[in-house]
């Protein structure tokens, strides 16, 4: 047999940071790809990242964008590893020189969810008693929620889902805004008790989807990874960052987002809220699903208009006095 020159089998490293949700994700995404390409191998390296060091302050007052990624970041930068897979909203919208966001994959039910303590399993939302203690560590959630249920004590929760979850039935909480995506990717959808509507809270950009990044000139993989990409969750996906990317100033704010995609179009609906709820500015924009950043940055550009500018300056304000 005449001998044939081709490149040795690749070895695809796969970047993944090590909490239960991270792993099931990244492991996920490995499966997608073997099946797809049986003839490389991809393997998952774990990595800590500073988000999961820092357990005992407040998300909101850390306020870092990339709390989550950058250490992966590192390792894909030298080489280490090839790709990382994020939780979509937790990888900031504008990502370091030299590396892209290559796919992005179908996105589960991106709303969030209540979870209540077994005593108020016949209640929702709206019928849970005045002053019931109320777990988010989510500004966004909390703003949201504070305009419509001034009479809820809330109360900020850290840890993984199992130990939020051992507060919640050990009665340091009445009830809990979880995302839905991530009880169900760890098998815990059965917890979850209402999907709050999009009247109630608007979700963070990307909750629910998860995000590919590589190397922005390893053309190889990048056009591996489009086999595992969604095009309709991309499109809404990319509108939500673009719209995130114009309104924000460097820490966690309250800013949520909808959208539906209807045939060649896409509603994108968003919300700029101060963390009291006490203001509040929220508009919708229907468009072309083929230009979903062009959306984004338009509707950001409505909100500020209608005053998000001010709301979002005032919280800057109050982080940088640390209050
Ligand atoms: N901020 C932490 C985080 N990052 C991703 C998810 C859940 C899965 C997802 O939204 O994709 C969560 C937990 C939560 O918000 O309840």
């Amino acid at each position: 047999m005449t001998s044939v020159v081709s490149s040795p089998p690749r070895t695809i490293r796969i970047g993944s940071r090590k909490s239960q949700l991270a792993l099931v994700q990244s492991y996920w995404v490995q499966e997608q790809l073997q099946k797809s390409f049986p003839e490389i191998s991809f393997e998952v390296h774990t990595m800590s990242t500073q988000g999961d060091k820092i357990l005992d302050v407040a998300l909101a007052k850390i306020g870092d964008k990339g709390l989550f990624t950058k250490e992966l970041e590192v390792g894909m930068l030298n080489h280490e590893i090839d790709f990382a897979v994020h939780s979509l909203k937790d990888l900031p919208t504008n990502l370091p020189e030299g590396l892209t966001l290559a796919a992005i994959t179908e996105r589960e039910n991106p709303a969030d969810a209540l979870v209540v303590h077994e005593k108020h399993k016949d209640k929702q939302i709206d019928t849970l008693p005045a002053g019931a203690v109320i777990g988010t560590s989510s500004l966004r959630r909390l703003a949201q929620l504070r305009n419509l249920f001034p009479h809820f004590t809330f109360k900020d929760v850290r840890g993984n889902l199992n130990t939020r979850m051992n507060k919640l039935d050990a009665g340091e909480y009445d009830a809990l805004i979880l995302a839905t995506a991530g009880l169900q990717r760890l098998g815990m959808g059965d917890r979850i008790h209402q999907i709050l509507p999009k009247e109630v809270s608007l979700h963070a950009v990307g909750q629910g989807a998860l995000g590919i990044e590589c190397r922005a000139d390893d053309t190889e993989l990048i056009s591996l990874l489009k086999a595992i990409e969604h095009p309709e969750t991309r499109d809404r996906c990319l509108a939500e960052r673009a719209f995130l990317r114009i309104l924000e100033g460097g820490c966690q704010v309250p800013i949520g987002v909808n959208t539906e995609i209807n045939g060649e179009n896409l509603t994108l609906t968003g919300i700029v809220a101060s963390v009291d709820g006490q203001k509040l500015v929220k508009d919708s924009l229907t468009g072309r699903a083929s230009n979903p950043e062009a959306l984004g940055a338009e509707l950001a550009q409505i909100l500020r208009q209608q005053g998000a500018q001010e709301i979002l300056s005032e919280i800057f304000t109050e982080i940088q006095r640390g209050s």
